[in-house]
């Protein structure tokens, strides 16, 4: 179990982080969410050992995590953290950089290690094909694969599909996840895409003004998202009488006491997001035809 106890950082001058505490499971997925800057990769950074903490500490088990100024050698065996920066060895293969801290004494094993993980990451037909010809999102897939490789206990994602085309990401996704609770691997990410968090996270925690201001499963704060900044991350929404309306709750209908004139509308596929003008506030409904600029619609809730 992974305990992040009462901890607070500063960089400089100003907290980034402050009283943060919460606990994972082993095997267990946790979404870290929340605006650019609010502390997330921070957060991960700080778990890893990478920064001294001002204040609380962090265990997995019982090793309490140690900063630079305790640990000679940033890290642990039983963690890995996957950033922005994949830190790969361009000129050498695929497989070797996925390979490259397993041991070559036993190399049926290492091979069939290697072999796994390129199927997770999807890129078997590119395990001899030297990394600096491989795009950004082949590197990131690379840098997930090599993580994985000694099996750590737990694993940090720091924006793991960021450069992963539309393409992949789905079925990426699918694969990793599904790999890291097939092998009890406990991990947290800190993502800005929605589709990383529901149908994975078991969990998910969101930071704003460097504090906790949600930890709940994200089944909860979807359907009671407690702040607009909470219900943002899941959708377009809007504000009607203090409450938050998703645009898919808001539906046209015969008649009714929400009034609005249409101003745009938005094509996104199965349906069309429809912008509109309800007593001089902008609101959005999903709507399953596109509906003309200056028609005057009747709204309902159903939340
Ligand atoms: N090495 C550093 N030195 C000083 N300040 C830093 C450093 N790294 C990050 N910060 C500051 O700490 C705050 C949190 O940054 P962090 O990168 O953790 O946010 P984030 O939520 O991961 O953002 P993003 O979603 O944009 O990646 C920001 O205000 C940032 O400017």
């Amino acid at each position: 179990m992974l305990q992040v106890k009462n901890i607070s950082f500063s960089y400089e001058k100003n907290f980034v982080l402050k009283n943060i505490d919460f606990s994972v499971n082993k095997g267990q997925n946790l979404s870290v969410i929340g605006e650019s800057g609010s502390g997330k990769s921070t957060l991960l950074r700080l778990i890893y050992g990478e920064y001294d903490l001002n204040q609380g500490e962090i265990l997995w088990n019982n090793t309490k995590i140690l900063g630079p100024k305790f640990n000679l050698v940033i890290g642990y065996d039983f963690m890995k953290h996957v950033t922005q920066e994949f830190d790969l060895m361009p000129f050498t293969s695929v497989e070797e950089n996925i390979g490259k801290h397993l041991s070559n004494f036993f190399p049926v094993e290492k091979k069939e290690r290697v072999t796994e993980l390129l199927e997770v990451v999807e890129l078997a037909l590119f395990s001899k094909i030297k990394v600096k010809n491989l795009s950004g999102g082949q590197k990131q897939r690379v840098a997930l694969a090599r993580a994985l490789a000694k099996q750590p206990e737990i694993i940090l994602l720091d924006e793991p599909f960021s450069h992963i085309d539309n393409f992949k990401k789905q079925s990426l996704r699918r694969n990793l996840f599904k790999y890291l609770k097939e092998k009890n691997i406990t991990c947290i990410v800190a993502t800005h895409d929605k589709d990383d968090v529901l149908g994975f996270a078991d969990k998910m925690i969101v930071l704003g003004d460097s504090k906790i201001i949600a930890n709940d499963i994200p089944e909860h704060l979807y359907k009671n998202p407690k702040t607009p900044l909470i219900a943002s991350f899941f959708g377009e929404f809007n504000l009607i009488d203090d409450k938050i309306v998703y645009s898919n709750q808001l539906k046209v209908v015969e008649k009714s006491n929400l009034k609005a004139v249409v101003n745009h509308s938005y094509f996104k596929g199965y349906y069309y997001l429809i912008e509109a003008n309800l007593n001089g506030e902008k609101v959005f409904f999903e709507h399953s035809k596109s509906i003309k600029k200056g028609v005057a619609v009747f709204l309902s809730i159903y939340l």
